[in-house]
């Protein structure tokens, strides 16, 4: 079981087969304000009797380094040894802050992924890219270190907001647009309601795991999953976690899109017509986020915080037609406030 992705019905129970295992000395649950409450019933059946809950409040400002010290605090009060395991159940803010804060513990303890968001079960619960917000910069402070297992069960977004769900419909269509055009042909006229997510899931971590495994530390091809995220961090990180604005991640992920969607048109990499597919079918999902003209330039110098950056060359990962990222491809911060202005230009 460990390092595996466990999908669908058996995924609990898998869980509980993990937890129960006399090697594992105590079991502690991170869980935000909102997941205690709509997702803990469903896995607290699963759970040893004796578990403790860690709750954090719910919300991207939270993935900080006070959360952080709520939970070692917990685990310091506990005395939690490397034996204890650390069940992480929510969206990304949890899995990230969690996985983190187990991975630093005693320099490491182990930590299971329960996403509760399409985003988290699509994305961030895999990978093994854990970490917090620091100074207003989005994941400024992280590790790589791959969970013990991860176990999606799709129950859980039955209590999730609509407008969550389709921000982790966001990455889903990044992962089409990176490694996959027959999916993004297919799926983007089926729309992005649907009853049943387990095959998208299935397919957007198969995808992403194959990306993984071939470069864990992102020196290289994965930087193809971060497409979107240049502009769409320095969106987040100026509106949010400067500003307090409304902005989910997957919301600014897929302004991101668009924009370097664009800039891969810029660059001669894709055609005018397959920018045009792309923008119409984000904006038949996602409506544009409220920034302004004058605020493009303030919001593309928090690019010069990226991850990808070499110096002061912003790297970013580009489209070399639609189902083909190509990594490392050189912009400016002009050109990503250009591109900031030409999503504002466009009709929603
Ligand atoms: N590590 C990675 O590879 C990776 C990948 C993508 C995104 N991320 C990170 O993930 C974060 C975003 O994750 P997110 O979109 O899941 O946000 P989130 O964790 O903030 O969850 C969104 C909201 O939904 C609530 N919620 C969660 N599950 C619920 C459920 N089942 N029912 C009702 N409410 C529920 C949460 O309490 C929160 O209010 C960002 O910080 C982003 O940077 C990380
Ligand atoms: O797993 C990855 O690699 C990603 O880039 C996935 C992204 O969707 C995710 O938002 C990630 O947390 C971004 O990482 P960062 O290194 O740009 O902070
Ligand atoms: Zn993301």
């Amino acid at each position: 079981m460990e390092n595996s992705v466990i999908i669908g019905p058996d995924a609990l129970p898998a869980l509980a087969e993990l937890l129960y295992r006399p090697a594992v000395s105590r079991v502690f649950v991170v869980v935000d304000s909102h997941t205690a409450r709509a997702c803990l019933p469903l896995l607290e059946p699963h759970l040893p009797a004796n578990y403790c809950l860690i709750e954090i409040p719910a919300g991207e400002e939270y993935k900080s380094l006070a959360s952080c010290e709520v939970v070692w605090s917990q685990l310091t009060a506990q005395r939690a040894d490397r034996h204890a395991v650390v069940v992480n159940l929510g969206g990304g803010v949890v899995t990230d802050l969690g996985g983190f804060a187990a991975a630093l513990y005693k320099r490491g303890i182990r930590f299971v992924q329960v996403p509760t968001t399409l985003l988290a079960q699509v994305d961030a619960s895999v990978g093994g890219k854990t970490g917090i917000d620091f100074q207003g910069y989005k994941n400024q402070l992280g590790v790589f270190q791959e969970p013990a297992a991860v176990f999606i069960e799709q129950k859980f977004l039955e209590t999730l907001d609509p407008r969550q769900v389709k921000s982790g419909y966001a990455e889903v269509i990044k992962h089409w647009l990176i490694a996959d055009a027959d999916a993004f042909n297919t799926n983007r006229r089926l729309g992005w309601l649907t009853d049943d997510w387990t095959p998208i899931i299935r397919e957007s971590v198969a995808l992403k795991q194959r990306i993984v495994a071939e470069d864990p530390l992102e020196a290289g091809p994965r930087k193809l999953l971060n497409f979107g995220h240049t502009v769409g961090h320095a969106i987040e990180s100026y509106l949010l976690l400067q500003a307090g604005r409304e902005a989910l991640h997957g919301e600014a992920v897929a302004a991101g899109l668009v924009c370097e969607s664009w800039l891969s048109v810029q660059h001669g990499l894709l055609s005018a017509e397959e920018l045009d597919k792309i923008e119409t079918f984000v904006f038949s999902v996602f409506d544009k986020l409220s920034f302004v003209l004058m605020e493009t330039a303030a919001i593309a110098e928090f690019a010069l915080q990226d991850k990808k950056n070499a110096g002061t060359t912003i790297n970013c990962t580009l489209l070399e037609g639609i189902g083909n990222g190509v990594y490392d491809q050189p912009v400016t911060v002009a050109e990503i406030a250009e591109s900031l202005r030409y999503y504002l230009r466009l009709q929603s």
